[in-house]
């Protein structure tokens, strides 16, 4: 099962992987046509109803496909119109074919004759609101023919996510007999009175597996949107580290947060507050961050949307009892990582997590891990579930899962080895955390931080360093 908005994801990881958008509208195309001469004979009659999207492309493509049919395509709308190239390169493919296409610009003008089996492209994912002219009476006259109505991807007129109609329910919508779906199950489509076929387009499976662009689609921010409203985080960490909360925090600044609070012991502040004068800093009393520090810190965490505990903290037996007092009075969202990692499995949290690990760090906190990259996976995932927080598990290849979902990112080099990237990595989660569900932030997190490495890397090859990173992170968030 996919979602609409996850399809779109993993459609453009697949572009990044070579397989671009046409080609996945060929293997769409081709299986509509198969459905066709799954329940028609050649020589039969089929009206192929196109809107101007991509849905109508692939009815293009299909017609291709049905040389042995009386096919013909009805474009509704003008070809100008049409909105994509890839299918317009279609549509003009078929006029350099003389495959038989009319365009139809007023709905009274449609007839489609008395075809066995009527193919519904007119609207697919990209619907939006009740059917306007002239698919709103394309649609009629195709639920009042006597044909079999293959549907395209989804019935036009309908919510692929829901089932439900996207207009009023007086609003007419394709009442179809099959629906030729692609790629995975769509979950409105099961409550539908529609025998569904699931087409494999050729998406790579990598395109699921792994985190691409296509990930970092929506994440925009709403141009509408206030201060504030981009995500507040608070770094909480410093102590016998003093850069790693500076470089958290100005991870999450890069990443997007909108104001970032650094709470660390008073002897680290300056230098914090040296680094950028983009943070907020509050400096506690001592050179250690303790249980004495809890409440104060608390009170500071709950203004803000994320906390990012650990970067910098510390070891000592202090660090760690106010890492699992702060855990356990805390119930927002937080990403955990370096030193407080501990904690976790002690501290009874209502906080919603996203652990930060590399491997010895992961099995400090009680997991497991295996050098055959399915198994490692595997055990992230159960270690997660066990958890009840989001885990994000460091490696030439990481792991991110939620205890039910599992990705893996690759970007990155081995020059990233080099001390406080993890801080980065850390500051950009917490940023993401802000605008997403926590298993999305890691995700992106990863990839993100792993392509600033990668263009730090460009420039500084062995010599780079965690500093590099943070002001790279924009260019490895732009998602076109
Ligand atoms: N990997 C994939 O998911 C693939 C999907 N394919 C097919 O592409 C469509 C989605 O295409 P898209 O261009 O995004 O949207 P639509 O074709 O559904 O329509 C867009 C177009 O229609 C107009 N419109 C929107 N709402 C209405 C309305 N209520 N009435 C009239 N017109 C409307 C609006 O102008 C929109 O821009 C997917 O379903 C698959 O069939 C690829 O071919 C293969 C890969
Ligand atoms: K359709």
């Amino acid at each position: 099962m996919i979602s609409t908005e996850r399809m779109a994801a993993v459609d453009a990881n697949a572009a990044a992987l070579g397989v671009p958008r046409k080609q996945l509208m060929e293997s769409s195309g081709n299986a509509v046509a198969r459905e066709v001469r799954a329940v028609a004979d050649p020589g039969a009659e089929v009206a192929l109803l196109c809107g101007r999207g991509n849905n109508g492309g692939d009815a293009f493509v299909a017609a291709r496909f049905l040389a042995a049919y009386d096919a013909t395509v009805h474009l509704l709308g003008r070809p100008e119109s049409i909105r994509t190239d890839i299918a317009r390169e279609n549509w003009a493919a078929l006029g350099a074919a003389e495959i038989p296409a009319e365009t139809v610009t007023d709905s009274a003008d449609l007839s489609l004759g008395d075809p066995d089996v009527v193919v519904d492209a007119m609207l697919g994912t990209g619907a939006t609101g009740a059917l306007r002219e002239p698919e709103r009476t394309a649609a009629r006259l195709a639920n009042g023919s006597d044909a079999t109505v293959v549907a395209v991807d989804v019935p036009s007129g309908i919510d692929a996510d829901t089932g439900e109609p996207t207009g009023a329910e007086s609003d007419p919508f394709v009442d179809a007999d099959r629906v030729v779906t692609f790629h995975d199950e769509k979950p409105g489509l099961g409550a539908l009175d529609a025998a569904v076929t699931v087409a494999d387009i050729g998406i790579p499976a990598a395109a699921e597996r792994f985190v691409g662009p296509g990930d970092l689609l929506a994440l925009g921010r709403d141009p509408d949107s206030h201060k504030g409203e981009n995500g507040e985080v608070l770094v909480v960490g410093g102590g016998p580290y003093t850069g790693a909360p500076s470089l958290a925090a100005r991870a999450a600044l890069r990443a997007g947060a909108d104001l970032v609070r650094v709470a660390c012991p008073e002897t680290v502040a300056r230098e914090v507050q040296g680094y950028s004068a983009d943070l907020i800093v509050r400096g506690l009393p001592g050179d250690r961050l303790g249980p004495a520090h809890v409440d104060r810190v608390r009170e500071l965490a709950a203004a803000n949307d994320v906390v990012v505990l650990g970067p910098g903290l510390g070891d000592d037996d202090g660090a760690r009892a106010f890492a699992r007092e702060l855990l356990a009075a805390y119930d927002g969202r937080a990403v955990v990582d370096a030193d407080a990692l501990r904690a976790v499995p002690e501290a009874d949290t209502d906080a919603e997590l996203v652990c930060t690990p590399h491997q010895g760090e992961l099995v400090g906190m009680g997991g497991e891990t295996a050098s055959d990259p399915d198994e490692r996976a595997a055990l992230v995932r159960s270690f997660a579930a066990d958890l009840g927080h989001t885990l994000l598990v460091k490696g030439a290849v990481d792991v991110v899962s939620d205890g039910d979902a599992v990705r893996l990112n690759r970007t990155g080099n081995p020059g990233m080895t080099v001390g406080g990237t993890g801080d980065v990595l850390a500051g950009a989660v917490g940023a993401l955390a802000a605008v997403t569900d926590p298993f999305r932030a890691a995700a992106v997190g990863a990839h993100v931080n792993g392509l600033a490495g990668d263009a730090a890397a460009e420039a500084f090859g062995n010599g780079l360093a965690a500093t590099d990173l943070p002001d790279r992170l924009p260019e490895a968030m732009r998602d076109e």
